[in-house]
This record gives structure tokens, C-alpha cells and sequence, in this order.
């Protein structure tokens, strides 16, 4: 049997490339999308028709659950969008993986809060790609040894958020191996706001947004004479797709969340 696959944000650029991604393998199928218009349309090669052709749309998850019970929500929208979505799958019994980056702390605690009641398990994946991953674990590996870090992460200027989820989940695991420190000199004077970046524990993340762009870190971390440069890029959306596909496959035995590919991924 196929797993069910339900996607938010089918319309979008991940959401169109997840379809053809979901399709194309041989043990899962988009059942349907959950959007907030073209309710009662459908999808068909990216454009919306009327002619029941491609994928159903509905605009509630509770009426498309009932229509084609699918296993898994894939919520690829934005940031207003997202924390909802994985609410009423929960307590629908449809195991949430989410790509769309810009949850807060709260509402990502919140999650984690959802899915120990429910026990519906559940994939929060910053960066689906496996080298964005391994540019992640690299970084937190080399902040061991080398402590004054600065992030850079450019990204399309069509992005919502900054800094983007990928640089915040970076932050978080070089902070489980850099104690807090302030970085560059004690008295620094900055004459132009936000020169310096948004400041974790001192540790330094820049964003840069650009039409040409589409998602690339770098993390720099230096010592005394030296710097190592720790870099990825996607140049095309399906660099994501098989973290994607791991994570339907994953999610349906989970009981729990799990937020990062990097605790899938050996
Ligand atoms: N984890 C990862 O590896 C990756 C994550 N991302 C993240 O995925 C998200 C989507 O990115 P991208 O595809 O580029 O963005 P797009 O803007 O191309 O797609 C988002 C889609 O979601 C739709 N949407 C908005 N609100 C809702 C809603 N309530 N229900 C259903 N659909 C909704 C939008 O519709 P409309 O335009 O009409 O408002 C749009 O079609 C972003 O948060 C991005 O950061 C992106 C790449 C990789
Ligand atoms: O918006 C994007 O494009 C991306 N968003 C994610 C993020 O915020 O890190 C993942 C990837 O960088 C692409």
C-alpha cells in the first residue's frame, strides 16, 4: 500500500517540486492539498482547473481527512500559515513533516507539547537537504575546537523569513558545543544598525537575500591564524527531495517529534 500523502502549500515552488517527487516514487502518492483558497478545485501539472482533473484541493484539513484519510501532512507554506496546520493534523492523527521554516520557540515548543498528548508523530526538517545536514554537523562538530563563529546565509529574494530556519538550527547546534562568549573586539562600535548581525550568545548570523540566489550557508569559524569556511548549496529545489521522501517514510512509525534530519540520518 501507498502511503497518503496530504501537502500544504502544493501551489509553491517546494510544493510543485514535492509533487512530482512524491509521484515519481514507487511507495507514496499525493491524495490531495490543503490550501486556504480554490477549495473544491484541483490541481492539474501546476495550474488550478476546474474540471476534476489532478489533485483535490480543500481548504480544511477535517474535510479532506474525511475525504481521502491521508497518513501524512507535508506542510510546505510560510510562516503564518504553518503552526495551524500541524495542530489539526495532530489531533486529526495525520503525522505532520514540515519544511516551512519561521515557527517560534513558543509555537515549536508547543509541538513538541502536541505530540506527547497525541502521541501522532511528527518531522520538523529545517533543511531537507542531506549536505545542508552535513554542513550542520560538520559546523557544531568543528565549534568544539574553533569558538568565534559567524554565520552567513543567502537565500532568493522571494524568502519570507531571516535569518533562515537552516541558520537557526546551526546556531542551535554549535551552541551544544560553544560555551557563550562575546566575539570580535570588547568595545565595538557600530556605526551602521544591524552591521554586526543578529547575535546568538555572540555567536554572529548575516542574511543576505538576492533575486539569482537560491539557498546557501556558509559558516566561519576562526582561530588564531587561521579560518575554516564550512559551505553548501542548493542550486535546485530537488536537492531537497530525498530528505523529503526519508521523512514520509519515517514519520508513519514515529511516536515522536523529531526536529532535524540529523537524528534520522546516521
Ligand atoms: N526545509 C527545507 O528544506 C525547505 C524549506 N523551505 C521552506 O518552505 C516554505 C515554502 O517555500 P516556497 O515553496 O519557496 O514558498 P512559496 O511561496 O513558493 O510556496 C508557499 C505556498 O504556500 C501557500 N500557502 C500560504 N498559506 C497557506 C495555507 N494556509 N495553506 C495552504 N497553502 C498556503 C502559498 O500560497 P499563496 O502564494 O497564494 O499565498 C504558496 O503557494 C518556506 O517556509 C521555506 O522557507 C523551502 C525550501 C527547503
Ligand atoms: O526559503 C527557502 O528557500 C529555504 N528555506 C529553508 C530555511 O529557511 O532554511 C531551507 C532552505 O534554506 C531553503
Amino acid at each position: 500500500m501507498k502511503i497518503k500523502v496530504a501537502i500544504a502549500g502544493a501551489r509553491g515552488r517546494m510544493g510543485s517540486t514535492a509533487i512530482e517527487a512524491i509521484e515519481a516514487a514507487k511507495d507514496a502518492e499525493v491524495v490531495a492539498a490543503l490550501d486556504y483558497k480554490f477549495g473544491g478545485l484541483h490541481l492539474h501539472n501546476g495550474a488550478i482547473n476546474e474540471e476534476k482533473q489532478g489533485i483535490p484541493i480543500f481548504t480544511s484539513l477535517a474535510e479532506l481527512c474525511a475525504a481521502h484519510q491521508p497518513a501524512v501532512l507535508l506542510d510546505v507554506t510560510d510562516p503564518d500559515a504553518v503552526f495551524n496546520n500541524v495542530k489539526d493534523a495532530l489531533s486529526l492523527g495525520v503525522h505532520p513533516v514540515v519544511g516551512t521554516s519561521g515557527l517560534t520557540k513558543q509555537e515549536l515548543e508547543a509541538i513538541f507539547k502536541m505530540v506527547e498528548t497525541t502521541h501522532v508523530g511528527g518531522i520538523i526538517a529545517p533543511n531537507f537537504s542531506i549536505g545542508a545536514v552535513l554542513m550542520m554537523k560538520f559546523a557544531a562538530q568543528a565549534a568544539r575546537y574553533l569558538g568565534d563563529v559567524e554565520i552567513l546565509e543567502m537565500h532568493h529574494d522571494r524568502k519570507l523569513d531571516a535569518p533562515s530556519g537552516t541558520a537557526v538550527k546551526t546556531a542551535e547546534m554549535i551552541k551544544e558545543n560553544r560555551p557563550p562568549h562575546i566575539q570580535g573586539h570588547p568595545e565595538e562600535q557600530v556605526h551602521l544598525e544591524g552591521a554586526r548581525g543578529g547575535d546568538v550568545e555572540g555567536m554572529k548570523i548575516h542574511s543576505v537575500r538576492l533575486p539569482g540566489l537560491l539557498a546557501h550557508q556558509q559558516v566561519l569559524l576562526g582561530g588564531e591564524g587561521e579560518l575554516l569556511t564550512i559551505r553548501h548549496d542548493s542550486f535546485d529545489r530537488k536537492s531537497f527531495m530525498p530528505g523529503i521522501m526519508m521523512a514520509i517514510r519515517e514519520v508513519i512509525g514515529r511516536k515522536d517529534l523529531v526536529y532535524g534530519l540529523e537524528n534520522i540520518i546516521d
